[in-house]
C-alpha cells in the first residue's frame, strides 16, 4: 500500500486519542493544510458541536459529518482530524479510503479516562455523565467502534509518547510508505 502525496491524510480515533493535538504538529511538519472536522463544521455552522447536538441531535451532527467529508474531495491535500464518531457512519470509511491515507490513533481505555475526565465540557456525549457513569460508557462505546477504527491502513499508538515523537514516527511511516 501506497501513500501519495496527492492524497489526503486523516487521522481517525476515539475521542481523546489526540487527533487535533497530533494532526495541527503533523500537517506544521509537512507543510500541508490541517482541517479539523469538529472546527470546520462549528465554524460552517456558526455553532458549538454542544449546541448542534443539544438543538439538532446526534443524527444532524452526523448527517453534517458525511457533508464535511464529501466536500474534502474538491480540497488540496491535507492533514484532516476526523471527530470520534465519525469513522462509524456507514460509508464513511469507505470515502476516506478513496481520498486519503487512512491513520488509527490508537489508545487505550485507561489512558483515554485520564485525558477524559477533566475534558468532558466540550464533547456532548460525555458532559453530562456522572463519576460512576463515566468509565462503562467510555469503554461500551470504545469497543463499539474500535472495529471501524482499525479499517485503517495504519495503526499508530499514541501514548508512551510525546505528541511530537508521534509525529516524527508518523514522518517516518510516510516516507517508508512513499518509497
Ligand atoms: N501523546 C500524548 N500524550 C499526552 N497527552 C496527549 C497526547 N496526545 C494527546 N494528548 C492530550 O489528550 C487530550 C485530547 O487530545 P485531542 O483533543 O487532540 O483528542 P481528539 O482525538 O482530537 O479528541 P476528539 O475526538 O474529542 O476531538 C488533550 O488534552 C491532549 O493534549
Ligand atoms: O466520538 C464522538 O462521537 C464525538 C467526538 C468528537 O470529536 C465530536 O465530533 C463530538 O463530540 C462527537
Ligand atoms: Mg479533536
Amino acid at each position: 500500500m501506497e501513500w501519495q502525496k496527492e492524497k489526503h491524510i486523516f487521522l481517525i480515533g476515539f475521542m481523546g486519542s489526540g487527533k487535533s493535538t497530533v494532526g495541527a504538529l503533523l500537517a506544521e511538519r509537512l507543510k500541508l493544510p490541517f482541517i479539523d472536522s469538529d472546527k470546520e463544521i462549528e465554524k460552517q455552522q456558526g455553532k458549538t458541536i454542544n449546541e448542534i447536538f443539544a438543538q439538532s441531535g446526534e443524527v444532524a451532527f452526523r448527517e453534517l459529518e458525511m457533508e464535511f467529508l464529501n466536500r474534502l474531495k474538491s480540497q488540496e491535500p491535507s492533514v484532516i482530524a476526523v471527530g470520534g464518531g465519525l469513522p462509524s457512519i456507514p460509508r464513511a470509511i469507505e470515502l476516506m479510503h478513496e481520498s486519503g491515507l487512512v491513520i488509527y490513533l490508537n489508545t487505550s481505555l485507561l489512558t483515554l479516562i485520564q485525558r477524559l475526565k477533566n475534558e468532558k465540557q466540550d464533547r456532548p456525549l460525555l458532559r453530562e455523565l456522572s463519576d460512576t457513569e463515566f468509565h462503562p460508557f467510555l469503554e461500551a462505546l470504545l469497543s463499539e467502534r474500535v472495529h471501524f477504527y482499525k479499517q485503517a491502513k495504519l495503526i499508530m499508538p499514541n501514548e508512551r509518547n510525546s505528541p511530537n515523537e508521534l509525529v516524527l514516527k508518523l514522518e517516518k511511516e510516510l516516507i517508508k510508505l512513499n518509497n
